[in-house]
């Protein structure tokens, strides 16, 4: 395995860019749209780096008063009024460059497409809009000779999207799998210690990792975004995030953590996409992963994604996946490569529909109030859809009326699993329905 770790800057590879370059009579000048935990990181490297060619000239944020800070010049201009900055020319003061740090598909949608159409390229970390209306505002861009970088939108700080563009654009890249989320992994790894999953989540949001609203995070639609966009940009296959299966990690509790270890395995959220059969699985979940898998070994706001080409094999990328340093990092360096005029590697993708079926096996969670049969009438309903059993564990000191156990199975299909599961759920003992995570095999 390959590994890629921190950030770097793609090569220019030309230079197609309308913006003046470094080399050109003064810097680019940069808006910043948003001032909270990366607005503020980004502002803070172009002010202490001072990365050639780049000048912060700009910043935008709602009732912007209470933003302000010390340690921004007195040259930069603070405004609550958006469209001020978005029609000011740049031959006239105005900024060459907007960086989208709000968040959301509007109005953040909206500011983009009005920099770009009044001439102004536009770098963001706003992976919803990217996975929503990503190639519609990447058309808009490349129309009028402008760019749009969204490096960050993916991993935070792990250089995944320039990994892909520029140092994998020449492989077959069949699959793509990984965490994709530091606010779940953070949650997931304190669980794994024993951590409570409130409190965890409440320190995640205060520590600037989770999203505006945290439920984007812990349902895993903020994970299916990212993965929506590696499988354009990795397996060049166009799919909507709502199409990606998705499950919440809340269903997940202290108990799942032990049977998980009973297995060898720990839970983590994963995002898998792959081409199996013809067909592109992509799915996004809390799984069990084996305490063996590089996967296991993230903790924190740790990322981590394993591309699995034709030609090269396995690349793994890790890093920080979330919070502001490492995420405007991120930012800074697709900026660098905009003064640079450097420009992203185009890679062609098709629309596909996302297969549901899976063969894989599984680890189902039950909670009833015991009484005998209850593990013949499971088993029986598994046999049906012709499902092998794999283990049982069920774990001793746990009132009867309120008794977890665990079944886990061979690989079998997502479809009849399903079935299965359906009956199974109209059992009166059980307690609430059963919770089923994938096993990952290696
Ligand atoms: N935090 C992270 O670790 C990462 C974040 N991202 C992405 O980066 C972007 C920014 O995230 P983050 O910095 O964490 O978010 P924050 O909520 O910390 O910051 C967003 C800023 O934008 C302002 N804002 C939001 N909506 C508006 C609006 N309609 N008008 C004016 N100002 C607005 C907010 O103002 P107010 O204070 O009033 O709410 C706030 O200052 C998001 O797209 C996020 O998904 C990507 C990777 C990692
Ligand atoms: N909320 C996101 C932030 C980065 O994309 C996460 O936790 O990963």
């Amino acid at each position: 395995m390959k590994q890629i770790k921190g950030n770097f800057v793609p090569q220019a590879l030309n230079n197609t860019s309308s913006l003046p370059a470094v080399s050109a009579s003064r810097p680019l000048r940069v808006a910043l749209f948003g001032f909270g935990t990366v607005g503020s990181s980004v502002a803070r490297i172009l002010l202490e780096s001072h990365p050639a060619g780049l000048e912060l000239s700009h910043i935008f944020n709602r009732n912007v008063a209470r933003k302000r800070v010390d340690w921004v010049p007195d040259s930069v201009v603070w405004t609550e009024n958006a469209e001020d900055v978005l029609q000011a020319s740049s031959s006239n003061g105005g900024p060459d460059v907007i960086v989208e740090l709000a968040g959301g598909l509007d109005p953040a949608g909206n500011w983009v497409r009005t920099a770009l159409a009044n001439g102004k390229s536009v770098v963001t970390a706003n992976k919803k809009l990217i996975a929503y209306h990503g190639l519609e505002l990447e058309a808009q861009a490349a129309a009028q000779g402008l760019h749009l970088l969204y490096g960050a939108a993916v991993a935070g700080g792990i250089p995944v999207i320039p990994g892909l563009e520029h140092g994998l654009a020449g492989d077959r890249v069949d699959r793509v799998e990984g965490i994709l989320n530091g606010t779940c992994n953070f949650i997931l790894s304190k669980m794994q210690e024993g951590g409570d999953y409130a409190e965890t989540l409440a320190e995640a949001q205060q520590l600037g990792y989770a999203e505006a609203d945290p439920t984007e995070d812990v349902a895993g639609y903020d994970a299916r975004a990212k993965l929506s966009i590696l499988t354009r940009l990795a397996l060049r296959a166009q799919i909507h995030p709502e199409e990606i299966p998705t499950r919440s990690i809340t269903d997940v509790s202290a108990i799942d953590f032990s049977y998980a270890r009973d297995l060898n395995c720990t839970v983590r959220q994963i995002a898998r996409a792959g081409r199996i059969d013809g067909e592109l699985a992509a799915v996004v979940g809390p799984m069990l992963v084996p305490l063996s898998s590089p996967l296991a070994w993230s903790r924190g706001t740790e990322n981590m994604v394993v591309t699995t080409g034709h030609y090269g094999g396995d690349v793994v990328f890790s890093g920080h996946g979330a919070g502001g340093h490492p995420t405007a990092v991120a930012v800074v360096s697709d900026l660098v490569g905009l003064a640079q005029g450097s420009c992203r590697i185009a890679l062609p993708s098709t629309p596909a529909k996302v297969s549901t079926e899976l063969e894989v096996p599984h680890y189902i969670r039950f909670t009833v109030s015991d009484r005998p049969g209850i593990v013949a009438a499971i088993a029986g309903a598994l046999a049906r859809e012709n499902i092998n059993l794999n283990a049982i564990l069920q774990r001793p000191g746990f009132p009867l009326d309120r008794l977890p156990f665990v079944i886990t199975v061979e690989p079998c299909r997502t479809s009849a699993l399903q079935r299965a599961l359906k009956e199974i759920a109209r059992l009166p003992a059980l307690l609430e329905p059963p919770l089923d995570m994938q096993i990952l095999e290696k």
